[in-house]
Order: structure tokens, then sequence, then C-alpha cells
């Protein structure tokens, strides 16, 4: 196994502490969130909130119960990876291209715990990974257009839908230094129905694995 791979598996592992039983949990999307999810039949949920289709459908494979959010009230737990965090727990998410039902399950939660590796530690977000944005079919090229404008490069993501049927634009080169000003700014765009920036909802803590355990760093 992959250093990386046992470092999901280590803050998968650590993230067990936060779910109590009988809770119904927000449970996110990706590779790390994948290794949480092997380990749920351990604990005794009353239900999970899935992020993704993708999730959804390894949370019934398991015989765990998936509740609507619209029935399930607020949330205590919440937890996801990222594709990277900076120092105050913000994050670019959506690499997997389910920034939008992610974003909403974590708004619905008291406590958004992140689990990542060593590699999504950065300080400045954006510079490595592009912000992926969730757009409607029909505005793609109008919302590309306006990304540009800003001087960034919006990359089309061919041949992928959202679980909403949307598109994702990944935009590379966007000024990311104020991730709270431009979520906002984005969001502000007609036709974008979410972006990958998560500074408004950042997560509340962050387990990051690296070589010598799991580090808890609380916002
Ligand atoms: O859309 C996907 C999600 O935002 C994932 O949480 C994120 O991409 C991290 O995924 P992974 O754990 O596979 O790196």
């Amino acid at each position: 196994m992959s250093d990386q791979q046992t470092q999901k598996k280590s803050a998968a592992k650590a993230a067990l502490q936060y779910i109590e039983d009988g809770m119904i949990l927000g449970v996110g999307t990706g590779s790390t969130v994948n290794c949480l999810i092997e380990l749920l039949p351990t604990v005794k949920l009353a239900g999970a909130v899935a992020s993704s289709q993708v999730t959804e459908d390894r949370l019934k494979a398991l015989g765990i119960d998936v509740v609507d959010l619209n029935f399930a009230g607020t949330l205590d737990v919440y937890i996801d990876g990222a594709d990277e965090v900076n120092e105050h727990l913000q994050l670019i998410k959506g690499g997997g291209g389910a920034l939008t039902r992610e974003k909403i399950v974590a708004a619905a939660s008291k406590k958004f715990i992140c689990m990542v590796d060593n590699s999504k530690r950065v300080d400045i977000l954006g510079r490595n990974f592009p912000v992926p944005i969730e757009v409607l079919p029909q505005a793609r090229s109008y919302v590309a257009r306006q990304l540009a404008e800003m001087g960034a490069e919006p990359v089309y993501r061919e041949g992928f839908v959202t679980d909403y049927g949307n598109v994702i634009l990944d935009v590379y080169d966007l000024d990311v230094s104020n991730p709270i000003a431009l979520e906002k700014e984005l969001n502000n765009i007609v036709g974008v129905v979410c972006n990958g920036i998560f500074a408004a909802n950042q997560a509340d803590v962050l387990l990051k694995a690296g070589d010598n355990g799991v580090e808890t760093i609380m916002r």
C-alpha cells in the first residue's frame, strides 16, 4: 500500500472518534471518504446523508440507511476529504465533481471534520489545484468568458456531468489569496451553481495524516 493510501486510512480511523451511536452522519465523497465508509459498519449509525450518488451507492451496499437531507434536519457531524487545505482550514473541493452536494451537506451540519493526507496542505489555495466550478450547461461559454476576463483559465471537464445534471469548469490561475471574497465573487457570476472554494463553510477540525501519525488541528 502506498504511503498516501496508508495516511488516508489513518485519517479515516481518526475520524471515527467524532461519530456517536444513533447519529445521522453527513458523509462526503472521494478516496479518503471511501476509507471511512469501509469502517462505518463498526459504528451504530441511525443513518447517513450522502454527498453524492457514488457515496450513496457505497453506503447502501454496506446496508447503511441513506436519509434525504430534507428529512434529516441539522446534522451534528459532516466528514469529508479535500483537494487542498490552508492554515485557516479553508478548502478547495470538487476534484470528484461532488462540490455542490458536499457544500449543501456541510452547510447543514454543525461540525465539519476534514480528513487529509500530507499532500493536501498548502500555503495558498489554487496554486497547484484548479478551482472546480459547477455551471448550468447553457451558461458554460458565458461563465468561461467571465472567468477569462478575471485573468483565469477555465477548462471544461469534458464528458463529466454532475449529480444535478450540470457541467464543471476547472479553473486555473485564479487569485485565491482572499478565499472568502473570491468564493462570493464566483457565486455572483450568472449561471454558476456553486464553486469549490469552501471558505465561508470551512472545516472546523482538520485530521492531517503524515508519516508520524494523525495531527488534529482545530479552527
Ligand atoms: O468532489 C470531490 C470531493 O470534493 C473530494 O472530497 C475531494 O476531491 C477529495 O477527494 P480525495 O479524498 O479522493 O482526494
